[in-house]
C-alpha cells in the first residue's frame, strides 16, 4: 500500500500509543517459558507480536485471546520442536527465540521472506557465542536461514542438583563472550536462555557496548518471572543460575516511546496540541525523545502519566547521542530537518544493521524530500531547513516502519504532498500510525 502525506496546518486531541514492541517481545516470551498460565494486559497488536505469537504457537504454546488481553499457557523448558520457525522482520523475536530454542531443542532450523531486511542483518556474534555453548550452527555467512542444532547427548545437569523439571541442558554452562558492538539482542537473547541451561552461565559482554536500556528491559523481565540475575552495574557482565523455572503471572504491558516519539515529532514540527497518555517511567530508552524535543525548544512535558505537546515553537538544532535512544533517533531526525541550525545524531553506528541502513538509506530517502542529511560512519547529520523543505516526490519505505514514520512526519511540512511507497511496512510495530494521525487532523491518502 501507497500513501500520499499532505502538509499539514494543525494537529490537535489525545491519541493513545500502540502498546511497547519490546515489552510485548519479553512478557510473551516469559510467559511461554513456565509451565503455568499467564495474562498478559495490553500485548502489542503489530507485525512483530503477530510473528512472536505464530512461533510461540508452533513451539506448543496455547494463546487465548481475551478481549484487548492474552492469556498464554507456557511449554515451559520443553517446547514441542516444530522443525523450522518463521520470525517474519523481527529482529528481537529472532534473536531471542535462536537462543531459546538452542537451549531446549536438538535441531531447528529459522528462516524469513524479508530476504532484503532481515534476512541481510548480522546474526554471527550470538551464533559464535552459541557455538561456545556447544551448540552446531549452520547459516549463510551469519545470516539467515540458520539452522541450530543442540543435539548431543543430553549432559545431566552439574549445578543445583538438574533442573527441577527432570530435564537436562541442551548447552552447557560456564562462561560465554559475547559482543555487544553490533546489538544488545544478542545478550538479552542469552539471559532468556540462561535460566533454561542445566549449569550457571556467566556472560560477558566484549567491545563498545550499544543500546544498554533494551538490556535493562530484559533484566527487569526476568526479575518480574521469578529469575535469579546477577548484573553488574556496567551492564558487561552476568551470572544467571541454572535450571530455574520462569514463574507464571500477569503483566501489562505499557504505551510504546518509540512509536510515540513519531507522535511527539510530529507534534512539533506543526502547530498542534496532543496529548499521549500511558507513557510511564519505565526502562524504554526512548521516553528520552521528550528531554531532545525539549532541548530543541519544544513545548512538551511529561508527567509520568503523558506526555503533552503544543507544537508550533520553532525548533533549534542540537548534538545527541543518540545511543540511548537508538528507535526515536529517525523521529527525532525528521524534527531535526525542519529545526533551525544543524543536528548531529553520534554513536548511532548501529542502526545501520538494522530493517535497512538507517543512516545511508534514510538519509537518501529524506534528501529526496529537500532535507540537506549527511552522514559519517556513526553520525547522522542535518543542516535544518525550518521553512520545510520542497516535497512533491515519490519515496521508499526501505521495508523500515521507522523510515516511513520519519519521512511522514517531515512531509507534514512540504510544500507539496509526499507519497511513500510500501507505507504498509509501518505495521511491523504501529499499524495504526496513519489513523492516528488522521484523527488528529492530517490528511493521509492510501493509494
Ligand atoms: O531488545 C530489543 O527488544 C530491541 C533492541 C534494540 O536493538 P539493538 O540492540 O540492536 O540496538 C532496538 O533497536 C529494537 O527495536 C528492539
Ligand atoms: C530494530 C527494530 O526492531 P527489531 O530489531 O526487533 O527488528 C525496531 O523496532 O526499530
Amino acid at each position: 500500500m501507497d500513501v500520499c502525506v499532505y502538509p499539514a496546518t494543525r494537529l490537535e486531541g489525545v491519541v493513545h500509543p500502540p502498546s511497547s514492541k519490546n515489552y510485548t517481545t519479553r512478557y510473551l516470551l516469559a510467559a511461554a517459558l513456565t509451565e503455568g498460565e499467564s495474562l498478559i494486559r495490553f500485548p502489542a497488536e503489530s507485525e512483530d507480536a503477530t510473528a512472536l505469537k505464530r512461533c510461540l504457537t508452533d513451539l506448543g504454546a496455547v494463546l487465548t485471546p481475551e478481549g484487548e488481553h492474552l492469556r498464554v499457557r507456557g511449554f515451559g523448558a520443553n517446547p514441542r520442536n516444530p522443525g523450522t520457525l518463521n520470525p517474519g522482520n523481527a529482529g528481537a523475536v529472532l534473536r531471542f527465540l535462536m537462543a531459546v530454542c538452542a537451549a531446549t531443542l536438538d535441531d531447528i532450523t529459522f528462516v524469513t521472506d524479508y530476504v532484503e531486511s532481515l534476512g541481510k542483518r548480522p546474526q554471527g556474534d550470538l551464533l559464535d557465542a552459541l557455538k561456545q555453548l556447544g551448540a552446531e550452527v549452520e547459516s549463510r555467512d551469519g545470516r539467515l536461514p540458520i539452522r541450530i542444532r543442540s543435539g548431543g547427548p543430553r549432559t545431566a545437569a552439574t549445578t543445583g542438583g538438574g533442573r527441577l523439571d527432570g530435564g537436562s541442558s541442551r548447552l552447557r554452562g560456564g562462561t560465554v563472550r559475547v559482543s555487544g558492538e553490533v546489538s544488545s539482542q544478542y545478550t538479552s537473547a542469552l539471559l532468556f536462555a540462561a535460566p533454561l541451561i542445566g549449569g550457571d552461565l556467566t556472560i560477558e559482554v566484549t567491545g563498545d557496548m550499544k543500546s544498554r536500556p533494551p538490556i535493562r528491559q530484559t533484566l527487569q523481565v526476568l526479575r518480574e518471572a521469578g529469575i535469579r540475575v546477577e548484573a553488574s552495574d556496567d551492564l558487561r557482565r552476568f551470572h544467571i543460575p541454572g535450571g530455574q523455572r520462569y514463574r507464571a503471572r500477569e503483566y501489562t504491558v505499557p504505551g510504546d516511546y518509540p512509536g510515540a516519539a513519531a507522535l511527539m515529532a510530529a507534534a512539533a514540527v506543526v502547530p498542534s496540541d496532543v496529548t499521549i497518555p500511558r507513557l510511564f517511567h519505565d526502562e524504554q530508552g526512548e521516553r528520552q525523545a521528550v528531554e531532545v524535543l525539549a532541548a530543541m525548544g519544544a513545548d512538551i512535558a511529561h508527567d509520568g502519566q503523558q506526555v503533552r505537546i503544543r507544537g508550533g515553537r520553532p525548533l533549534r538544532g542540537g548534538r545527541f547521542d543518540g545511543d540511548p535512544f537508538t528507535d526515536a533517533v529517525l523521529a527525532l531526525t525528521a524534527a531535526a530537518v525542519l529545526a533551525e541550525g544543524e543536528t548531529v545524531f553520534y554513536n548511532v553506528e548501529n542502526l545501520r544493521y538494522k530493517e535497512c541502513d538507517r543512516i545511508s538509506d534514510y538519509r537518501a530517502e529524506l534528501n529526496k524530500l529537500g532535507a540537506r542529511v549527511g552522514e559519517e560512519r556513526d553520525k547522522l547529520i542535518v543542516a535544518g531547513r525550518p521553512e520545510g523543505v520542497e516535497g512533491g516526490v515519490a519515496v521508499e519505505s526501505r521495508i523500515d516502519h521507522r523510515v516511513i514514520m520519519g519521512l511522514t512526519i517531515v512531509s507534514l511540512r512540504a510544500r507539496e504532498p509526499v507519497v511513500i511507497r510500501d507505507a504498509h511496512h509501518v505495521a511491523k510495530s504501529y499499524p495504526a500510525f496513519f489513523d492516528d494521525l488522521r484523527r488528529l487532523g492530517a490528511r493521509i491518502d492510501e493509494m
